[in-house]
């Protein structure tokens, strides 16, 4: 790339190329690349866009990149959607407010605020704190420290988890009879509504048991599937945006053509015309859900780690390669057969989105989490296909994968929420070792002799095929 010459140009903002902050009356918490591409951008485009503005709040103590690079381009940001034959840009000013996660005192604030009507998430599978049975994880000390705080105090500002902020939040708002509030969660976990209940449920009860009745009036738990492939922003897309637009933007987002929103859930106090810009409004969000999840994440989480050891960077080499692309034909076939709406398009699909050549997704970001992605995107068809006698050799090759690369990249590239756990466990050698780091992911699975011995075949597999490539 010749040098960059983005930051000489003036720099983005409200007046001059975005819309007026709109009122808030929608919550985020986690701000990402992806809310910007898809909340923000459904808000954005649906016709009532002047009366409904997103506060937003990053995910995790410390993550304020996004918030520092938009707070001087008044929270507005460009979107680059990658089109096959060229760059489509806009302006996107639907995010009215960024803030800390830290700043517990605003979040209490929006809370207790009858203005906001919806509470949405993208603070990835393991901002839900779980533990192996989906339960809140009150063996976790940044969870057990939060549940103590808050039930000393209810207006501590010293809350690091998600579910304890929720909490805390829900106190703010039954103390200031704000009423009635939906939680919508656009996380990429099945029946994230269900989820995210539980964990706030069991958080409130740790914390202040009077509030379950208040809760189970006045807050609608709604359940989303959320899809549109983010990659992450690059420099590159700094300069595109100065070259094209003439301006410096810190913060850009590009995102592919194909969006999609599944909702299923009640807004009491309202919501924005979403509908009307395609999100679709259903009674049974479940079979989306799936065969996004099983589909779409599940070859994902496959290829991030299949294509890592094999020497592969992105999705579209990953898709390219003969091989892989056998492999992820195998693990749909598989994992289609346990789906109750149609998926020959849905593939076909697919295979254009992951090869859209002007996208450059890089496995390394969809790498992440594994130890939170395995269970949800994987273990549930495998379980099925043990159970009925069909192949388990794809769900296997995946699993296997992830266990080699935490052995091959775990010190360097890899990032997961709970590495200092899975790390021991995938690094172990003996005759437990696949059996202790299966059971990591799904009990049930590492019950089962012919997965783990179908685990063991697909590591030396991949090791094979891996060295064969050298
Ligand atoms: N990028 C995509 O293609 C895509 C598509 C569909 C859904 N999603 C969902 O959005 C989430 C965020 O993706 P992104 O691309 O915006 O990532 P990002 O890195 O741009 O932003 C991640 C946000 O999540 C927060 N976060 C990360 N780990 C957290 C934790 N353990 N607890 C609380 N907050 C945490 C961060 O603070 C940040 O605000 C994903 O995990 C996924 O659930 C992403
Ligand atoms: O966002 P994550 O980390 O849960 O998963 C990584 C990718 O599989 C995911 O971001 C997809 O790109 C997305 O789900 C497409 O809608």
């Amino acid at each position: 790339m010749t040098e960059a010459t983005y930051t000489s140009k003036p720099r983005l903002n409200r007046a001059e190329h975005g819309r007026k902050a709109a009122p808030e009356r929608i919550l985020h918490l986690g701000i990402g690349n992806f809310t910007r591409a898809h909340q923000a951008y459904y808000t954005e485009h649906a016709p009532d866009a002047a009366d409904w503005g997103i506060a937003a709040f990053t995910g995790r103590a410390g993550d304020n990149v996004m918030l520092d690079a938009l707070a001087p381009q008044d929270d507005v940001y460009t979107l680059i959607v990658t089109n096959q034959d060229g760059d489509h840009f806009e302006v996107i000013s639907s995010v009215s407010s960024i803030h800390s996660a830290d700043d517990i005192a605003a979040l209490r604030r929006y809370f207790a605020d009858p203005n906001i009507a919806i509470v949405t998430s993208t603070v990835t599978e393991a901002g839900y704190m779980r533990d192996r049975n989906g339960d809140l994880d009150v063996a976790n000390p940044a969870v057990a420290a939060d549940l103590a705080a808050l039930k000393a105090d209810h207006d501590t500002n010293e809350l690091t988890t998600i579910p304890a902020k929720v909490t805390a939040g829900l106190l703010a708002r039954r103390a200031a009879n704000a009423g009635a509030i939906t939680i919508l969660p656009c996380d990429n976990l099945a029946g994230n509504g269900a989820a995210f209940r539980k964990v706030v449920e069991q958080a409130i009860t740790a914390v202040d048991p009077t509030l379950l009745d208040w809760a189970n009036e006045n807050v609608a738990w709604a359940t989303s599937m959320v899809d549109r492939i983010t990659p992450r922003t690059t420099d590159a897309d700094r300069q595109t945006v100065a070259d094209e637009l003439g301006w410096y933007d810190e913060f850009p987002v590009r995102t592919e053509p194909f969006i999609e929103w599944v909702i299923q859930g009640d807004f009491p106090k309202g919501r924005p015309a979403w509908d009307k810009v395609g999100a679709v409004i259903t009674d049974d969000v479940t079979p989306y859900e799936h065969r996004k999840l099983w589909l779409l994440n599940g070859a994902h989480t496959s290829m991030a780690y299949i294509g890592t050891l094999l020497g592969v960077k992105t999705v579209g080499e990953a898709i390219a390669d003969e091989t892989i692309r056998a492999w992820v034909n195998e693990w749909w076939d598989l994992a289609s057969g346990y789906l109750t709406i149609s998926t020959d398009d849905y593939r076909a699909k697919l295979i254009e989105r992951f090869s859209n050549p002007r996208m450059h997704d890089s496995l390394l970001r969809i790498a992440a989490d594994g130890s939170q992605k395995l269970p949800v995107r994987i273990a549930p068809v495998a379980k099925k296909a043990l159970a009925d006698g069909k192949s388990i050799t794809p769900a296997a090759r995946a699993v296997a994968a992830w266990i080699l690369f935490l052995r091959s990249h775990g010190e360097t590239d890899a990032q997961d929420a709970y590495l200092d756990d899975v790390l021991p466990l995938a690094k172990a050698d003996g005759p437990d070792a696949t059996r202790n780091v299966v059971a990591y992911l799904d009990k049930e699975l590492a019950a089962s002799d012919e997965f783990v011995k179908a685990v063991d075949e697909q590591k030396e597999a991949l090791a094979a095929e891996a060295a064969k490539r050298q």
